[in-house]
C-alpha cells in the first residue's frame, strides 16, 4: 500500500484527546509505508485538517489549528465549524474564498454532521458522492459555487434526515436525481440557476414548501403535487408548461399581443423614470452631505424610506451636516485630543479604540454603501473601506445632548470590551448629526436567523445554540451593567435584532448604552414590543427595564413567535408574547409554545426548555418588584445543566405537545 493513501470510511472513537489523536496519526504513516493496513478511529480534528488539505485555497481556514481541538463541548475553536456536546455538528464554510475540488471521504467519520455549507465560494468539482454517505445530514448548502456535472440518479438514498438542498447557481447538469423526490422530510429544495434537463419529477413530498427551478434546461408538464408553488419557481426554463404556468401544448401570445404589452411597459418605464429623475433632482437639492455616503453607488441605497425622507427634508439637518462635511479631513486625533481642542473635532470622525486601522469620513463618503435598514432611532448602512465592512448608524433621536457630555460618553462605551458586545469603533458628532461607526457582522442578528430573513439562507437555530446565545446576552448585560453602573438601563434597547452573531453563533449585543445621549421622550414611543409595561406606559425607567426586554427575547426564542407591540391599535392583548405564553400555560398547551423549528429537542430537553421558559416569565413580570433582577438571571442561566442536551434529531412531528405539562419533571410554572 503505497504511502499517503487516503484515510476514508474510518471509524469515530469516543472523542480522543488531540495529543493521543495525533500519536495515532503517526502511527498510521508509519505503518502504512511499511504495507500493513491499519484501521483506527480518526478524530474530527484529523478529518477537518484532511479535508482542509484538499483546498487549494483556505486561508480563512488558518485557525484551524491541531493544538486546539476544534470543539470544547458546545464552543467551537476552529473557524466555520459548529460544535454540540464536543464533536462537529456542522460545517459552516461560507464567503471565505475556498478554492479547490473538495475531497470529502474523510468527513464520512463525521458521524453527528447535520449541516454542511460551502455556499460563497469558489469550489469545483462534481456531486461529492461521498454526500450520500452522511446519512446524518439535515441540510446541504453548496450554493454559489462551480460545481459541475450529473447528479446521480440514487444520490439522496438514504439521507431520511435531509430537510434543506439548496444548489443554487452552480453548473449542474442533467435530469434531476429522482432520489431527492422521495426525501419524506424535504421542506425546502433549490436547484435555480444551474442546467438541470428533462422534467420535474414527482414529488409527493407534504412537507415541502419552499422550491425553485427556475433559471435551468427543465420541460415537461409540472407534476400536479407542485401545482400550487408559485409560477416563479418555475420561471426561466426551455418547455415547462401546465399548473402554475400556462396549460401545456397551449400557444403562447401572438406577436402582436407582445407588441402590445411592450409598448405600455415601455410608455410605464418612461413615465415613472422621468418621475424618479424630478424627484431626485428635487431631493438632491436639499440633501444633506451625509446622506450622499457611497453617492457613487446611489443605486444600492433605497432613499425611499418614509424616515429617512423626513429627515433628509429636515433643513436643519442639511444645513448643519452639509457644513461639516464640508470640512472633513484625514483624521487620526483621538477622542481626547480632539475634545482637548475643544470644537476642532467638527467634521471629523473620532476613533475609540486604537487597535484599528484609521480612515476619515470622505473615505466613508466614498465607500460603496448599502443601506442595512432603518429602525426606531435611526438608519445603518454598511460601507466597505479598506476591504472592511463597516456600519455606519445614524442616529435621529439624540440632539438634546451637548457636545463634551457626547464625547464623554462614547469615551466611556469605546473603552467597553467583551467578547459578547459588538466593540464602537468610532463616531461623528455635530449638534443636528450622530454617526456611530462598528464592524459589519456578516452572520447576521439573531432577528433574522430567528424569523427568517436571513438572506445565507440558514438553516432553524437548534436548542444548544438557542441556550448558548441566550447565555451571551446574559454574560454581556452583567458586563454591562457592571461596566456602566450609573446608567439605569445600561443596555437599553435590547431586542433581536440588536443582537447580532459572529461565526460560531457567539452574540454580539449592539445599540448599548446610549440612554444618556438619546431622547428618550421619542424613545418611549418606539419599540413598544420589547419595552418593559413601567417604561412604556409611564416612561419609568429601572434597573429592570433591561430585564423585560431580555425575557421578552428568550420568549422569541423558545417560541419562534416574533414580540408583538402591545401598544398598536387593534392590539389583542393576548397576542403579546409574555401574555400568549401565560395564557397558553393556563389553558395547559405549554407544548406548543415552542418552537416547531426546535424539533425533538421539545421533548428530549423538555426539562432545560421548561426553566428556561420559567426564567423568561420571571423577567417578564409585570410587578418590577417581582421581576428577577440581573445577577439572578444569570445566575440561573449559567445554572442550566446543558449536559443532556441532546442532539437536535429535527422531527418535527414527534411532539405533538399533548402529554407536556408545565409542571413536569421538578419545575413549576407559575400560571
Ligand atoms: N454591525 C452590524 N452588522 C451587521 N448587521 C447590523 C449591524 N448593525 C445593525 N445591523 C442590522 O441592520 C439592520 C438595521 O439596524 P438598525 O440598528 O438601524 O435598526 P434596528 O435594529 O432594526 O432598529 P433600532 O433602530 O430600533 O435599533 C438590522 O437588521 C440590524 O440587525
Amino acid at each position: 500500500m503505497p504511502t499517503g493513501v487516503r484515510v476514508a470510511g474510518l471509524m469515530r472513537a469516543p472523542t480522543p484527546t488531540i495529543s493521543a489523536a495525533s500519536s495515532f496519526f503517526f502511527l498510521f504513516f508509519f505503518l502504512s509505508s511499511s504495507c500493513i493496513i491499519v484501521v483506527f478511529s480518526a478524530s474530527d480534528a484529523e478529518t477537518l485538517l484532511q479535508f482542509k488539505q484538499s483546498l487549494t485555497s483556505a486561508t480563512a481556514l488558518n485557525n484551524w489549528n491541531p493544538s486546539v481541538p476544534p470543539c470544547e463541548n458546545h464552543k467551537a475553536n476552529w473557524a466555520g465549524v459548529l460544535c454540540l456536546n464536543g464533536h462537529v455538528r456542522g460545517l459552516r464554510l461560507e464567503n471565505m474564498g475556498l478554492k479547490g475540488e473538495v475531497d470529502m471521504n474523510s468527513l464520512v467519520s463525521l458521524t453527528r454532521l447535520r449541516t454542511l455549507s460551502f455556499m460563497n465560494n469558489t469550489l469545483v468539482g462534481s456531486w461529492p458522492p461521498v454526500i450520500t454517505k452522511l446519512g446524518s445530514l439535515r441540510s446541504v448548502y453548496l450554493s454559489y459555487n462551480h460545481f459541475s456535472g450529473e447528479i446521480p440518479d440514487d444520490a439522496f438514498t438514504g439521507m431520511k434526515f435531509l430537510k434543506k438542498v439548496f444548489l443554487t447557481n452552480n453548473e449542474f447538469n442533467g435530469p434531476i436525481p429522482s432520489s431527492l423526490a422521495s426525501l419524506s422530510r424535504l421542506i425546502e429544495l433549490r436547484l435555480d440557476g444551474n442546467k438541470f434537463k428533462g422534467q420535474v419529477p414527482q414529488f409527493q413530498i407534504d412537507t415541502l414548501t419552499k422550491l425553485n427551478v427556475s433559471n435551468n434546461e427543465l420541460d415537461g408538464p409540472i407534476p400536479t403535487s407542485l401545482s400550487h408553488m408559485d409560477p416563479s419557481c418555475f420561471s426561466g426554463n426551455n418547455d415547462l408548461c401546465g399548473d402554475p404556468l400556462p396549460e401545456c401544448g397551449k400557444a403562447p401570445m401572438s406577436s402582436s399581443g407582445l407588441l402590445k404589452i411592450a409598448v405600455i411597459i415601455i410608455i410605464l418605464g418612461v413615465t415613472l423614470a422621468v418621475i424618479a429623475a424630478i424627484f431626485i433632482i428635487l431631493n438632491l437639492r436639499n440633501q444633506p452631505a451625509a446622506l450622499q455616503l457611497g453617492k457613487e453607488n446611489a443605486g444600492m441605497i433605497n432613499m425611499e424610506d418614509q424616515d429617512q425622507k423626513k429627515y433628509v427634508n429636515a433643513k436643519q439637518v442639511a444645513a448643519g451636516v452639509g457644513d461639516g462635511y464640508r470640512s472633513i479631513e484625514s483624521s487620526s486625533s483621538s477622542v481626547a485630543q480632539a475634545t482637548r481642542r475643544g470644537g476642532a473635532d467638527h467634521g471629523k470622525l473620532l476613533f475609540v479604540r486604537d487597535d484599528r486601522e484609521r480612515f476619515d469620513l470622505q473615505d466613508l463618503l466614498r465607500a460603496s454603501a448599502e443601506i442595512l435598514g432603518s429602525g426606531s432611532f435611526g438608519s445603518s448602512y454598511k460601507a466597505t473601506i479598506l476591504s472592511n465592512a463597516v456600519v455606519v448608524k445614524r442616529y435621529k433621536h439624540m440632539n438634546n445632548v451637548g457636545r463634551e457630555e457626547f464625547h464623554e460618553h462614547m469615551r466611556r462605551l469605546g473603552r467597553l470590551t467583551h467578547p459578547n458586545l459588538l466593540p464602537l469603533v468610532a463616531y461623528y458628532y455635530r449638534k443636528e448629526e450622530k454617526l456611530l461607526i462598528s464592524d459589519f457582522v456578516d452572520n447576521g442578528s439573531l432577528a433574522s436567523h430567528l424569523h427568517g430573513n436571513h438572506n445565507l439562507e440558514e438553516a432553524g437555530l437548534d436548542w444548544a445554540t438557542r441556550l448558548k446565545i441566550i447565555r451571551g446576552i446574559a454574560r454581556g448585560l452583567s458586563y454591562l451593567y457592571a461596566s456602566l453602573p450609573n446608567i439605569v438601563a445600561a443596555h437599553g434597547h435590547l431586542k433581536s435584532s440588536n443582537v447580532l452573531l459572529d461565526e460560531s453563533m457567539e452574540p454580539l449585543l449592539t445599540d448599548y448604552g446610549l440612554s444618556p445621549v438619546a431622547n428618550l421622550e421619542q424613545g418611549q414611543s418606539l419599540m413598544m414590543a420589547y419595552k418593559s409595561p413601567e417604561y412604556a406606559q409611564m416612561g419609568r425607567i429601572t434597573k429592570k427595564t433591561d430585564i423585560w426586554s431580555f425575557g421578552i427575547v428568550i420568549l422569541e426564542m423558545l417560541t419562534g413567535r416574533f414580540p408583538e407591540n402591545y401598544l398598536t391599535r387593534n392590539h389583542d392583548p393576548k397576542a403579546d408574547l409574555a401574555a400568549w405564553v401565560n395564557n397558553m400555560i393556563k389553558e395547559k398547551k405549554t407544548a406548543q409554545v415552542f418552537d416547531t423549528e426546535l424539533g425533538r429537542a421539545r421533548e428530549s430537553s423538555k426539562g432545560e426548555l421548561l426553566k428556561m421558559l420559567k426564567i423568561a416569565l420571571s423577567c417578564c413580570e409585570e410587578d418590577v418588584d417581582r421581576r428577577l433582577d440581573l445577577n439572578q438571571v444569570a445566575a440561573e442561566i449559567e445554572d442550566l445543566n446543558d449536559a443532556d442536551l441532546s442532539d437536535d434529531d429535527d422531527d418535527d412531528d414527534d411532539d405533538d405537545g399533548h402529554n407536556f405539562s408545565p409542571t413536569s419533571r421538578h419545575i413549576h410554572i407559575a400560571v
